[in-house]
């Protein structure tokens, strides 16, 4: 039996408590031993974001240096054009063959604005998706006919996301953490202490950087 492989895409400027820790209490509630996070060179729905991509790297490695269930893929770094998920887990299908069960992890506003994603449709043959809560967000979709497509899809059965290759959307049962990148690079701005919402190392380095000032929003 192929073990299930999970893949969590972002921006990460910069990465955060809300993206790590409501992953972590996943893998440990549906039995995941690795994730791959996957930082984007070029963002394909919202601009260019404050920190480089090398910047974003390496505190997406400082933020995961003591926690061994994370790994980088820099797979989507090493592309200049815009980092469209169906694109890189069709690769990752072709790669890792066609019956090892695939996951790649979102937040629940990313759920919203998934039916705009680039060949979303595609993006369900090639592997599943879970979604981790978010606090502010609805968990329906807007339209009807997105509604119906999550409905189709939507299993309560972690199990599933181990047995089945793709197909299957599973809203996990993980606690909110009211934290967001934009929220940090405000609250930096305005010279506002930030210590409980990235790791400190993450923070270190973005002071040492001197990110997120006021003249680079
Ligand atoms: N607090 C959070 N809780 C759950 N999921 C989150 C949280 N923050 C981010 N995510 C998810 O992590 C992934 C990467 O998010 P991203 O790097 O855009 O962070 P962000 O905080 O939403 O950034 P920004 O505020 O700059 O838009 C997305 O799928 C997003 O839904
Ligand atoms: O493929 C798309 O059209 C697409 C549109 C929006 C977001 N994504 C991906 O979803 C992940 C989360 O995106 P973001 O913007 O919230 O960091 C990240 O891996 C993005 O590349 C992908």
């Amino acid at each position: 039996m192929h073990k299930l492989q999970a893949l969590f895409g972002g921006t990460f400027d910069p990465v955060h408590y809300g993206h790590l820790k409501p992953v972590e209490i996943l893998a440990n509630q549906i039995g995941l031993q690795r994730v791959t996070i996957m930082p984007n060179n070029v963002p394909p729905h919202r601009p260019q974001p404050d920190a480089s991509s090398a910047q974003r790297k390496h505190m997406l490695e400082l933020a995961i240096a003591d926690k061994p269930l994370f790994r980088l893929d820099e797979r989507e770094l090493r592309r200049d054009t815009p980092s469209y998920t169906a694109q890189t887990l069709q690769e990752w299908r072709l790669e890792q063959g066609p019956e090892t069960p695939l996951a790649f992890i979102i937040g629940q506003d990313s759920l919203l604005t998934f039916p705009s994603w680039h060949q979303y449709h595609t993006i369900l043959d090639n592997s599943h998706l879970i979604v981790c809560r978010r606090p502010g967000y609805p968990l329906a979709m807007k339209e009807e006919q997105h509604q119906q497509w999550l409905e189709q899809h939507l299993t309560y059965q972690s199990e599933d996301l181990h047995s089945l290759p793709a197909g299957k959307i599973y809203l996990a049962e993980t606690p909110w953490f009211d934290i967001s990148a934009t929220q940090i690079r405000q609250r930096l701005q305005q010279g506002l202490p930030c210590d409980e919402m990235l790791p400190i190392a993450v923070l270190s380095y973005i002071q040492q950087q001197g990110l997120y000032h006021k003249s680079d929003n």
